[in-house]
């Protein structure tokens, strides 16, 4: 699907696809110098429905943190793929669609963080929960549609290691981010995914502490479980090393299987590693309810999941972090951490402070 195209052909395609209304994903993988992009020329975008019957198919998926009527799993083909010396002009000659503006969420400012954040703790320090990840959500006003070409350009050059992403669903959704966390990677004959939890800045040479490693380990541990429980091997596991994402430095476990798995195990194993505990929390069920009270919002499609798919049951899916959702007016950043009974809210708030960085380093 990927194609040999060039940068500035990519974001021309993307300034005729958000002027005229045309749903498109573009993308960068981590670590490679191609970059792609889809445009779908034809019918309704696909989706309402779970996430596996794409895996087989070939163009991009996009599923939310929770499927909801304002965030339904999406699917878009891709008709162009800029592969062929026409491809432009047949996206200049597709009709323009008039779409509705999408609504934001709203600012979610310091004074609400804090409280929500010391009900998460005050909930962790009773014992029933381990740790639940709070967000929340950074508006800045700009012109989004306009510079969203530029952006991803930048966000190529200054993340090479990211999964870079810019899609768009007229009338839906516009995200794009430089999110550092795999999801779920298959290839003929290997799986790989990675449990991404703890925090520092870059430049905080310091020891991790016992909260980011309690953080990390409770990740590692849930993933392991999953792939006891649905695939009954035991993946290659390495790590935690540091990992740098940005601006900031995480602890990072690869796990690795070489084999090739089944399409119902490999769909029992995303509805299970869905969401892992690096941005929803452990057990499961309490942080998803705690998360749900005290957000008091919907994630919409920030911590679901996104990507490629091959069209041969070969895919490659990243978690929706570092991310935005990009309006008329303005973006709304989404940005989170791991709570634990040993986080301190003031700390959790500058952790999302400096995360937030990764993209307003290149948009302010
Ligand atoms: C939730 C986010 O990041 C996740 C949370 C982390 C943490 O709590 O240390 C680290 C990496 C991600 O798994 C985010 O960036 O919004």
């Amino acid at each position: 699907m990927c194609k040999d195209v060039t940068i500035s052909e990519i974001k021309e395609a993307q300034r005729i696809c958000l002027e005229r209304g045309i749903p498109f994903f573009a993308y960068r993988l981590p670590d490679s110098g191609n970059f792609c992009f889809g445009a779908q020329i034809s019918g309704e975008v696909a989706g309402n429905c779970s996430p596996s019957v794409f895996l087989e198919d070939s163009g991009f998926l996009f599923s939310p943190f929770h499927v909801a009527n304002n965030s339904p799993v999406r699917f878009l083909r891709n008709d162009i793929d800029l592969s062929k010396a026409g491809d432009l002009d047949i996206l200049k000659v597709t009709p323009k669609k008039n779409v509705p503006d999408t609504v934001p969420v709203g600012e979610i400012g310091k004074g609400i963080y804090i409280k929500q954040a010391e009900r998460v703790i005050s909930a962790l320090r009773s014992g029933k929960i381990r740790k639940a990840v709070l967000s929340r959500v950074r508006q800045f006003f700009c012109d989004p549609y306009k510079k969203a070409p530029e952006w991803f350009d930048g966000l190529c050059e200054t993340y090479p290691d990211a999964f870079v992403f810019l899609v768009s669903i007229p009338g839906e959704t516009l995200w794009m981010g430089a999110t550092p966390e795999t999801f779920l990677r298959c290839s003929a004959s290997c799986i790989q995914t990675m449990s991404l939890a703890g925090t520092k800045r870059k430049d905080d040479f310091s020891e991790w502490g016992e909260k980011d490693r309690e953080e990390q380990r409770i990740v590692t541990e849930y993933i392991e479980s999953c792939f006891r429980n649905i695939v009954g091997t035991e993946p290659l596991i390495s790590g935690p090393e540091l990992r740098q994402a940005g601006v900031v430095s995480h602890l990072c476990t690869m796990f690795t299987l070489n084999k090739s798995l089944s399409p119902g195990e490999i769909s029992r194993l995303i509805n299970a590693l869905h969401p892992t505990p690096a941005v929803g929390g452990f057990p499961l069920r309490e942080a998803l309810k705690i998360i749900c009270e005290t957000e008091n919002r919907e994630r919409r499609y920030y911590a679901g999941y996104l990507g490629p798919v091959y069209g041969n049951g070969q895919f490659d899916l990243f978690v929706n972090l570092r991310s935005m959702e990009l309006f008329r007016d303005r973006v709304e950043l989404h940005v989170g951490g791991g709570l634990t009974a040993l986080s301190d809210a003031d700390s959790e708030w500058n952790e999302t402070e400096i995360k937030s960085r990764t993209l307003l380093n290149l948009i302010e």
